[in-house]
């Protein structure tokens, strides 16, 4: 058992405004200090308590400049660790909305770098078991997000819903001995990292999904990320099972401030009163004698139950934005955090008997009993054994005569016939004398003690058999290096179309076509992931509609992002491609290393045959020569290998970042469009829609019959040359300018857009064009 204090730990979000607010202290015995000052003119305002400098303890701070590898390696890495040895472990981060809490727990969405404890533990416990043959290890995941108190599984599959409220809730159930059992909550095996990350994907598409503007769900909920470890020693019925939460709390700042009203108020209570529960464990914690802990008041206390007080090894992050602004906040995080720290947790190695390997062992300790009973009772069974009873002695005998472990016995049972059956067979094989045993009749090598048979001619059959053994070996020998060779052959043609390895050694895939290497929008699959919640290819775009997600693409804020990625992607492509080609290379020079020392060899014993050597275990220069180089290879075979897998989780995490940027911009897209329809519905007029507000900024854009009528109804006082207003815009406004010299952009056009009738249809061309004002607008084009 391990009894230890909950860990807390601090991270400043880097910003520019904060000089002189606070200041970090580091300490020898590995705490530090953070001291929080509070401004003169803020301390009769937002922060009530006069006192000016707030002094709190962590086991460390890290300020503005760390990065997430540190992070990892301080904070997580060691709780991973106690994970693997079977202990339960938990990193929660606490802190006010924007503070750095997803960016610390999943990372950030930009850069391969970013990638925060999630990812990068993942990467580490995966690593850890690929390392450890003693034991066979099985890993789940689960994915549960805690909104407005109830549950919800990120990872189901059946997450078809737009709206969280409408997916299947988790709920809690306590069995007798008060173990929390999560109903709904499924439970994915993830066999490597990869598998892994991917529902860590998943989980995030699915809750950025469920999101709507009213629902920010990642700014309300709270998120946990579990990873299932169970281990065992091959046979033994012990196994250990751990559990690692990953949590990311709703921001934590108070109601009052937030000054949020309707249904934003409820979810800031819901989530005020879940940290409030949370608060009171914490307080009931670390008070003494405190009989009872109010676990059950609410589902995140209920859930992490076991690592608030309980059999676990648990650290807090508590996320700083320490501007002036956020300061009573930043002290309010801070005041959390040093309760938190009075907690003592005893984490115990969570070690049970598996019941199927324990039922196995019983059934043969009742076997065992049974036939001990036989022998005390005198029970004899008298027919003769049968030859499969036959076969299987002599397969044990075989057994324990090669098991070179003097611990080893011939366990046959109490079955006196097999007993004698092993004795005389021993014995034959002792003394080389056949012992008369009708039971030995059966067996194959019979007849060649049959009489009448000569010891010579059994001595001549028995070469021949070795002769034929021999043959069969060598035949067998060659199939399996013509077989080698086959797949070898097989494995550089595979290795050529993707980074140029078998997918056994490099366990990479040819980049699949739109997995974040093209951004196109087709609708490529993720396991599990389903596109059409985000709009992806749900419904065929119209033309119109079409133009104006690609002018929103091309405006979008993280298009630039996008784009970088795109290209850091490609580039992290070409890198591994040509790393694959080299590794290929150096497999390939240590093969034909190993074909010249094997050659050097055939021909050293060939010399031997031929009596012009006499030694052929005498050291040759030349084949030493050629064993050093195979060894040089190998090492830089190793080193660009290892070089090639860090290249593999750096795309494959691109891709993922790259996929869920697609997802985003899909989304807001289709938020965009419909706030457009909307507000433009409500402008119609119900006989005819005049189009008041729309404007055709860019005449080469629109379409063929709009722009005829734009240019017979342009009012002459909006005129501009539009070429000289935005360059982005400059090649498709020369294209247009014979007919732009006369074009003239309407600011408030008397005429109407032809619309159809169709209700649907109408809005849908309306909004298209107001979508069209607002980003002409935005660029700078809109009419003044
Ligand atoms: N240490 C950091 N370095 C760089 N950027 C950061 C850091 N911490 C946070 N950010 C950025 O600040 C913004 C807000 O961070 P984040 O979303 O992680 O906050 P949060 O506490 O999870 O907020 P919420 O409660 O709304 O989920 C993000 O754009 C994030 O990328």
């Amino acid at each position: 058992m391990v009894k230890q204090t909950i860990k807390i730990f601090a991270r400043v979000k880097p910003s520019k405004k904060q000089s002189g607010i606070y200041s970090v202290d580091d300490e020898e015995n590995s705490t530090s200090t953070l001291e929080i000052l509070v401004p003169r003119d803020l301390a009769d305002g937002f922060v009530n308590n006069k006192r000016e400098s707030y002094k709190f303890k962590f086991q460390k701070t890290f300020d503005q400049d760390a990065k997430q590898d540190s992070i990892f390696e301080s904070i997580a890495k060691p709780v991973a660790e106690s994970v693997l040895a079977g202990y339960n472990g938990t990193i929660f981060a606490y802190g006010q909305t924007g503070s750095g809490k997803t960016f610390t727990i999943t990372g950030g969405a930009e850069r391969y770098n970013d990638r925060g404890i999630i990812p990068r533990t993942l990467s580490y416990i995966f690593e850890q078991l690929q390392q450890d043959s003693s034991k066979i290890y099985t890993t789940y995941i689960s994915y549960l997000e805690i909104y407005n108190e109830g549950g919800y599984d990120l990872l189901d599959p059946r997450h078809e819903a737009s709206r969280l409220e409408d997916l299947p809730k988790v709920t809690i159930m306590e069995d007798p001995d008060q173990n929390i059992h999560l109903k709904n909550l499924c439970l994915q095996q993830a066999t490597n990292e990869e598998e892994a990350l991917n529902l860590l994907f998943l989980g995030d598409t699915n809750r950025m999904i469920a999101e709507t503007p009213m629902n920010q769900a990642s700014t309300r909920s709270h998120c946990i990320f579990t990873i299932h470890i169970s281990s065992k020693e091959p046979g033994s019925a012990t196994v250990r099972r751990s559990k690692l939460h990953l949590v990311d709390l709703a921001g934590s700042e108070r109601v009052a401030k937030t000054g949020v009203g309707g249904q934003l108020l409820t979810e800031a209570k819901y989530i005020n009163l879940s940290l409030h529960y949370l608060e009171q464990v914490i307080i009931a914690l670390a008070e003494k004698n405190r009989a009872h802990i109010p676990y059950r008041n609410s589902m995140m206390t209920s859930v992490l139950r076991d690592s608030l007080g309980g059999n676990c090894m648990t650290t807090m992050i508590a996320t700083l934005s320490l501007e002036k602004r956020n300061l009573d906040e930043s002290i309010s995080t801070c005041r959390f955090a040093q309760r938190v720290a009075l907690i003592k947790n005893e984490a115990v190695l969570n070690e049970e008997l598996d019941p199927r390997l324990m039922i196995a062992r019983l059934k043969k300790e009742i076997q065992a009993l049974k036939d001990e009973l036989a022998m005390v009772t005198g029970e004899q069974r008298t027919e003769e054994l049968t030859a499969e009873e036959l076969l299987r002695l002599e397969e044990l005998m075989k057994t324990f005569l090669e098991d070179t472990d003097p611990e080893c016995t011939l366990d046959v049972g109490a079955d006196m016939r097999k007993i004698h059956h092993c004795f005389k067979h021993l014995k034959h094989m002792l003394t080389g004398r056949r012992v008369q045993d009708p039971a030995l009749e059966n067996t194959q090598d019979n007849s060649l003690h049959s009489p009448g048979v000569k010891e010579e001619d059994i001595q001549k059959l028995k070469d021949l058999l070795q002769q034929r053994d021999n043959e069969i070996n060598i035949l067998v020998n060659m199939l399996k290096k013509e077989k080698r060779r086959a797949q070898d052959a097989l494995g550089q043609q595979k290795a050529s179309g993707s980074f140029g390895l078998t997918a056994h050694e490099g366990g990479l895939r040819s980049p699949t076509p739109g997995r974040g290497h093209e951004m196109n929008t087709s609708s490529e699959q993720t396991p599990g992931f389903h596109p059409q919640k985000a709009g992806i290819g749900a419904k065929e775009m119209s033309l119109g509609r079409q133009e104006a997600f690609e002018i929103f693409k091309r405006d979008y804020a993280d298009s630039v992002t996008i784009e970088d990625n795109k290209q850091l992607l490609k580039q992290r492509f070409a890198e591994a491609k040509a790393l694959g080609e080299k590794v290929n290379e150096a497999r390939n020079k240590i093969n034909q290393l190993k074909g010249e020392v094997e050659q050097r060899r055939m021909q050293k014993a060939a010399l031997c045959v031929t009596g012009a050597a006499t030694d052929v275990e005498e050291p040759d220069p030349v084949e030493e020569h050629l064993r050093s180089q195979m060894e040089e290879e190998k090492k830089s075979y190793k080193t660009l290998f290892s070089r090639l897998k860090g290249l593999k989780t750096e795309i494959e995490h691109l891709q993922l970042l790259l996929e869920k940027s697609k997802v985003r911009l899909q989304k807001d897209f289709e938020v965009w469009w419909s706030q457009e329809a909307t507000s433009m519905q409500v402008q119609q007029t119900p006989a005819r829609l005049t189009n008041s507000p729309s404007v055709w900024m860019n005449p080469s854009q629109a379409p063929l019959e709009s722009q005829q009528q734009l240019v017979s109804v342009g009012a002459p006082e909006a005129s501009r040359d539009i070429s000289t207003r935005d360059s982005s815009l400059r090649t498709s406004t020369s294209s247009v300018s014979t007919s732009a010299s006369q074009v003239r952009t309407p600011r408030s056009v008397g005429s109407s857009i032809p619309l159809t009738g169709d209700s649907q249809t109408d809005a849908d061309i309306m909004a298209f064009v107001k979508a069209r004002q607002t980003l002409m607008q935005r660029k700078g084009l809109g009419s003044q």
